[in-house]
Parts: structure tokens; C-alpha cells; sequence
């Protein structure tokens, strides 16, 4: 026989196992005691559940005031005590026990039990026993209890879901089974199931605790349907007393499922560690059954969904879209919407490793990743995306990925067009009309290459002595300009801060506005044979100023001043929809100072040739092409025949570059060619700075440098709205004549 003494010495330092201090232990032990006219067995039971929860409950429970601790609390006389309580209530101050003692609140769970709708508020002076005495009332209260998990003492039904389908399928998140614990002990794993009474474990994440539980009505952190068959009944008897938190998303007819579609459920269970288990169950003839493996699967459904949807964008993949359902269930699961559209690295679809691998590469424009799409494949050249010629041999076309694209109906995200693709959000914002958000358009971050381009480019070359391999850290910090530094006159264009300096800015800035005053000559006439159509007359052409940053053949890192249009946008843009009439535009949201990088203009990286080709195709008739010119070294030894000149076209992949209108003059954005991968001028990247303070949520414009009486801009001219006081664009307007003087 155990002393009191002993037994309140085991508990107390069962108590102390599990932090509770003697001095926090004790008094809530004697009054436990006292309730249970001391008896022991209920403290006793279940590891001393009893008195741990007393003590938590008498944490919460605020202090009574001094001169009140020795009576009973008076309980207020809307506290009904007849009335059935969603909560068991105790509060015990017995007169003869010392003024420390702290009266436990045992909160019990929601029941709908009658039996204790008499006693759902006990206080052993106001509410003496009746019938039943404390002992027998205690075990009652415990087993109620006990029917609920330990940590999950007001578990609070799901406000909107069906009662009875709730305790079907809402469970507290079960991620495995114990099978030791069903009486059946059956060989067969899903007979040896626990049933909904039996406990069941909730497995936490590694190494972390296992919670119990016994109810179906405990708390489930996340449970959501995610699919329009919310309601449907479990159609398999074996799952009905399956444990697990089950959301069944089973689409289609019971016949479908059984002849063409063997999906049946997609089951989504969280545990109340935040870990949340994500499967789908399908129904397949074990005789014929053979796992494949899961990139074959992958594989597959890509292909499928190729098929149906004919397009899909370049970086789609099944393993990213099962990473972003993830992290939208733990957004939503949070609540944290405000989270929703960040940048999300699991849909990158590999784009970092790619990024890294491109920039760890040490050969220039070779490529190195590749992905399938749509028939053709896209091959990383450094900074870059390749279209690669098809795999049967087939010359690139863009026309059949266009078409299909233009068909495909709006999928941007309003509150990141960028869809994490840049390292900052890029919102959508229409305050003029009904139009939510742009047409459609794939959004890239980096320059795609047509094979015709890649040819031209890599014909180009590049040695180690048009980088900087001996620089380390920061090239601008050195004493002396690395080789980097050459094309811009043996001195950095940009400032410790990041900004172009002005000097190099203006000359940039009045080279495009006045190209007279500026070095402008005349490509060599092109020969052709003489079956060819005739080929686009050769323009005049500028030879610009271009900034060469460093790039992974440098020593220096990614820090380093020397290196700031590859390292993307960093200030906060928007699209807008424009009151003027010019479509969607591009605001910041932020103040910028002058010669700030904004972003590059990014698109297809065309020959002429490819894009004349493109722009022949019925959808670019309608005139809503975006083609610019890199033609900023066309005189330079390795001249490009017109035809294979370069030019950048954002009509069907691009980045935020593609919203920036045109504005006469005055615009407050300047386009600077920037190299990095190549110091060869055919390639390089647009980059657009700001010529001036730019206020915030100011629009960004950029002279699109169109001659709007000359030459027709390849996508067609339009009615110039820019309002610039010297906008050479409006019709029957002396346009532009007060600039030109
Ligand atoms: C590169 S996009 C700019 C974004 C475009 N506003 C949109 O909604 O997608 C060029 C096109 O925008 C329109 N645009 C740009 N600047 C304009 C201006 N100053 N006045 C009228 N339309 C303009 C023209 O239709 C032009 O072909």
C-alpha cells in the first residue's frame, strides 16, 4: 500500500518531469484532491492528465483578489448552473485549506452529453453533491474527457460543415496509423485499422512529439476541399472508418471512375504540427498493376497536358505545380493571404539551380539546362533561354506556340505579373476600366534566343581578356578598373550606389534624343541572291554607348558594383491601366534618383529575318507586336547582314519592359545597351535607367525613338498620346518642333 505521502511525491514530480514547478504542483493537487474527496485514482489516471490540465487551468484563470481568496467565487447570476455549458467548470476554494491555494478551472470539452448538463458547473460549496458522489462525478468528467485530445481542450466545430459529414470526415490531421492498437489485430493493414474511438497517432515532423487523441471533434488545423465535389459521399466502405482527415476531390461519374478514370480521392491531412499530407488514390486492377516511376509520371501528364492544352509555358512542370499547391495550402492554411503571392521558389521549376548553374558555368553561350515545351526546347545560354529546332528535325517555327498562345485565356496573377519570376511583386492595378489585367503573355525574366540568334551570337565568341579573372569582391572598389571597365573608357559607368553617372547618362540620354548631333551612319548595302525578296532597306544606325558589366568569367562576385542589370529588378513597379488611352503602363511606386536601374526590356531574341517571318502570321497583324532593334554596333567588324541583325520581341514573352509606353522627348527613362555574356554588340541587354528624378507613382516612359512621319515602326505606328509638350506623334500637330530647335 502506497502512502499519500509517496503518492503525492510521485505526483508532484510527475508534474516537475513535465515543467510544472512544486510550488505551482502543490496547491493545485491539494485541491484536486479535495475534490475528488481524496481519492487518487482520478488524479492518477492517465499519467496525471488531471492534474496537469488543473494546472495549465489555473494559469489562465485570473488571481482573485486578496481579501476573496479564501471564499468561494461568487459565480454571477447569469452563470446558469442548470443550464447545459459547453464547458465543465470547477472552482473550488475550500475554506479550510491555506491561503496559496490556487482553485483549479478544469475547462471541459464541448459535449452534447445530457448526463451532465445538471453538473457542467460544480463548485464543491455551491453546488454540493446530489446523487452521485465526487468520485463517481470525477470519473464521469474524466472519461469525458479523455475522449479528447490532451492539448486540445475547447476544440471548436467547423462552423460550416455539415455536422454529420464533419464527424465523418473531419478528424484532427492523421498522417499514420499505430497498427498495434485494434483489438482485430488482423493481418491485412487497412483491417487492422484503429476505429474512429480507438487513438490514433498523429505523427509529427522528425523527431518531434506525437500528439493523441480519441474524438473525431478535435481540432483540425487545415482541412480544406479543393474540389467542386465537396460534398460526395465516401464511396469506399474500407475508408469509412479510416481515421485520416479525408477531403474527397473525386471528379467525374461513379462510372467514369471505375471504367476511364480511376481517380477517386484526393485526400489532404494536416496534424496539429503543421505538417500537412497530400495523396491521391486511384483505383487500379492489381493484376495489370506495375508502379512506374514518378518522372515517368511527371513526364507523362506534361505530355498529356501539351496535348490538350497545346501550349504550356516554358518552365511549366508537374513537380513545380505540386510544390505551389503546397505552399498555397500552407498560405491559406496561415491565413496569411497577404503572403499569397510571394515569390514562390518551388515554382521556379528549377530557374534558380538553372541560374546558378548558368552562372557557374565557365564556357560562354553553351548551353546548359534544357526543358521541353511545346515541341520545341528551350536551352539556358547563360543569361539566357534557347528555342531549340525540334527534336524531328523540323525548323524552328514560334507560329503554332504563338497562335495557341494568343488563344489562351488570361492567367496572370494580378498581385505579381512576374508570378515570383523577379525578386520583387509586380502588381496589376486597373482604376480606369473593366479590363482586370493585360492580355496574355508568357512572362519570362530572361531573354529567349532562337536558334538563328544563338548562331549569330556565339559566332561572336569571347576571351578571357574581356574579363576581369584576377578582380576579387568588388571591382569598383580596386584601385585600379579592371578590364571591364574598358568599353566605357577605362572607367566604371556605374557609382558605388549602384546609379549610371550622370555624365554617362546625359551623353546616353542626348545621343538617343539627337542622333544628328551624334556618329550615325549607313549599314554596307546587303548583297542578295537574286531570288530573295527584297530585304528591309538598310537604316541609319547609331553606334551607342554600352556599359559592360562583369559576368562569371570575372573574378569578382555577384556583389560587386560592376554588376547590377544582371542581378534583375529591384525597385517596386506596377502595372497600371493608363487614363490616356495608351493601354496598360508601368509605374513605380517608389521615388527614384536619377540613372536608377529599372528593368531590362525582355523578349525573343529574333533575327530580322525570324521576325518578319513572325510578324506575317495573322495574330501579329492585329498590330500588337513589340519589336526593338539591337542594333547598337552595326558598324563594328563583324557588320551582321540586315537579316540577321537582332531584335528583341515582347508580344508573346516578355517581362514588365513590355509595358512601358512611349513618350516624346521627355520621357524619363533611357535605354542604355548593357553586355554581360558577350562583348560583342550584336547581343546585348536593353536596359532602361531613369534620366531624371522620377517621383513616385509616376508612369515610366521610354522615346521609342519612332519616326512617326518616316519610317513605319514594325508593329505599326499609333496616335501618339504621351502629352508631351513636344510629342512628335499627334496628328495634325506641328509635332515635335519645339524640340528640334
Ligand atoms: C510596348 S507596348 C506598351 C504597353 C501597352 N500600352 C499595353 O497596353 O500593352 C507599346 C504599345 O503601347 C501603345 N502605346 C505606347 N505608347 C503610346 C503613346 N504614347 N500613345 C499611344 N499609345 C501608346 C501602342 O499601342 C504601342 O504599340
Amino acid at each position: 500500500m502506497v502512502s499519500n505521502k509517496e503518492r503525492a511525491r510521485r505526483a508532484i514530480d510527475a508534474m516537475t518531469a513535465l515543467g510544472f514547478s512544486k510550488k505551482e504542483s502543490t496547491p493545485v493537487l491539494r485541491s484536486l484532491l479535495k475534490l475528488f474527496d481524496n481519492s487518487w485514482e482520478p488524479i492518477e489516471d492517465e499519467c496525471y492528465r488531471a492534474l496537469a490540465d488543473a494546472i495549465l487551468d489555473s494559469r489562465d484563470r485570473p488571481k482573485e483578489p486578496e481579501h476573496g481568496s479564501h471564499h468561494a467565487r461568487m459565480v454571477a447570476p447569469e452563470e446558469d448552473h442548470h443550464q447545459p455549458s459547453t464547458s465543465l467548470i470547477v472552482y473550488g476554494h475550500p475554506r479550510d485549506l491555506d491561503s496559496e491555494i490556487e482553485a483549479p478551472r478544469i475547462k471541459r470539452p464541448r459535449t452534447n452529453s445530457n448526463n451532465f448538463s445538471a453538473d457542467h458547473c460544480i463548485d464543491p460549496q455551491l453546488s454540493p453533491p446530489s446523487s452521485v458522489t465526487a468520485q463517481e462525478r470525477a470519473r464521469q468528467m474524466m472519461d469525458e474527457d479523455f475522449q479528447h485530445a490532451v492539448f486540445l481542450r475547447e476544440p471548436k466545430p467547423e462552423p460550416d460543415i455539415d455536422v454529420a459529414q464533419s464527424l465523418h470526415d473531419a478528424q484532427v490531421g492523421i498522417v499514420s496509423h499505430p497498427f498495434n492498437t485494434s483489438s482485430s489485430g488482423a493481418a491485412d493493414p487497412l483491417a487492422s485499422r484503429p476505429s474512429v474511438q480507438n487513438q490514433t497517432e498523429i505523427s509529427g515532423n522528425k523527431g518531434r512529439p506525437v500528439q493523441h487523441c480519441r474524438t473525431r471533434t478535435s481540432s483540425t488545423s487545415f482541412v480544406e476541399r479543393t474540389g467542386s465535389m465537396g460534398k460526395q459521399p465516401q464511396n469506399r466502405e474500407s475508408l469509412s472508418d479510416h481515421t485520416a482527415v479525408m477531403h474527397n476531390t473525386g471528379t467525374g461519374s461513379a462510372d467514369e471512375r471505375t471504367q476511364e478514370a480511376p481517380y477517386l480521392h484526393t485526400v489532404v491531412a494536416s496534424s496539429t504540427m503543421g505538417d500537412v499530407k497530400m495523396s491521391i488514390e486511384c483505383n487500379i486492377d492489381p493484376s495489370k498493376f506495375c508502379m512506374p516511376s514518378l518522372e515517368e509520371v511527371f513526364r507523362m501528364v506534361e505530355d498529356k497536358c501539351l496535348h490538350s492544352y497545346k501550349s504550356l509555358p516554358p518552365n511549366f512542370s508537374v513537380s513545380s505545380l505540386i510544390n505551389e499547391i503546397c505552399q498555397c495550402v500552407a498560405q491559406l492554411a496561415n491565413g496569411s493571404t497577404a503572403e499569397y503571392n510571394v515569390q514562390s521558389d518551388s515554382f521556379d521549376n528549377g530557374r534558380n539551380s538553372q541560374k546558378e548553374s548558368m552562372m557557374s558555368g565557365a564556357a560562354l553561350m553553351k548551353p546548359i539546362a534544357s526543358m521541353n515545351s511545346g515541341g520545341m526546347k528551350y536551352k539556358s545560354v547563360e543569361d539566357s533561354l534557347v528555342l531549340e529546332t525540334s527534336e524531328n528535325g523540323q525548323e524552328y517555327s514560334t507560329v503554332p506556340q504563338h497562335l495557341a498562345l494568343s488563344q489562351v485565356r488570361c492567367t496572370h496573377d494580378v498581385s505579381d505579373i512576374s508570378k515570383g519570376e523577379e525578386k520583387v511583386r509586380i502588381s496589376v492595378v486597373n482604376e480606369f476600366g473593366s479590363e482586370k489585367c493585360p492580355p496574355s503573355f508568357y512572362y519570362i525574366q530572361r531573354n529567349l534566343v532562337s536558334p538563328k540568334a544563338y548562331d549569330n551570337i556565339s559566332a561572336a565568341g569571347i576571351g578571357d581578356e574581356d574579363s576581369c579573372a584576377d578582380c576579387f569582391g568588388n571591382c569598383l572598389s580596386a584601385p585600379i578598373p579592371c578590364a571591364c571597365a574598358r568599353e566605357t573608357g577605362g572607367e566604371f559607368a556605374y557609382t558605388p550606389g549602384g546609379l549610371v553617372k550622370t555624365t554617362f547618362l546625359d551623353e546616353c540620354f542626348s545621343m538617343n534624343l539627337f542622333p544628328e548631333k551624334h556618329h550615325k551612319f549607313f549599314c554596307k548595302p546587303l548583297e542578295r541572291p537574286r531570288n530573295e525578296a527584297l530585304p528591309e532597306p538598310s537604316r541609319r544606325h547609331l553606334v551607342r554607348k554600352v556599359i559592360r558589366e562583369c559576368w562569371s568569367k570575372c573574378g569578382c562576385n555577384m556583389q560587386c558594383g560592376n554588376r547590377v542589370v544582371q542581378r534583375g529588378i529591384a525597385c517596386n513597379l506596377q502595372v497600371f491601366f493608363t487614363q490616356e488611352g495608351k493601354g496598360w503602363g508601368l509605374r513605380t511606386l517608389d521615388e527614384l534618383p536619377k540613372g536608377a536601374f529599372v528593368c531590362e526590356y525582355v523578349g525573343e531574341l529574333l533575327t530580322n529575318t525570324e521576325l518578319r517571318e513572325k510578324t506575317s502570321q495573322k495574330a501579329c497583324k492585329a498590330g500588337y507586336t513589340y519589336p526593338v532593334d539591337l542594333d547598337a554596333d552595326c558598324d563594328s567588324e563583324g557588320v551582321l547582314k540586315d537579316k540577321e541583325a537582332l531584335c528583341l520581341d515582347a508580344t508573346f514573352y516578355g517581362n514588365v519592359g513590355r509595358f512601358i509606353n512611349h513618350r516624346c522627348y521627355d520621357a524619363n527613362l533611357v535605354e542604355i545597351p548593357v553586355e554581360v555574356e558577350t562583348p560583342h554588340h550584336h547581343y546585348y541587354h536593353l536596359a532602361l535607367f531613369t534620366n531624371k528624378k522620377v517621383e513616385a507613382f509616376e508612369e515610366l516612359t521610354w522615346d521609342y525613338g519612332i519616326d512617326f512621319d518616316g519610317d513605319k515602326h514594325r508593329g505599326g505606328t499609333f496616335q501618339c498620346l504621351c502629352g508631351s509638350r513636344y510629342c512628335r506623334g499627334r496628328k495634325g500637330r506641328n509635332r515635335g518642333k519645339a524640340a528640334a530647335k
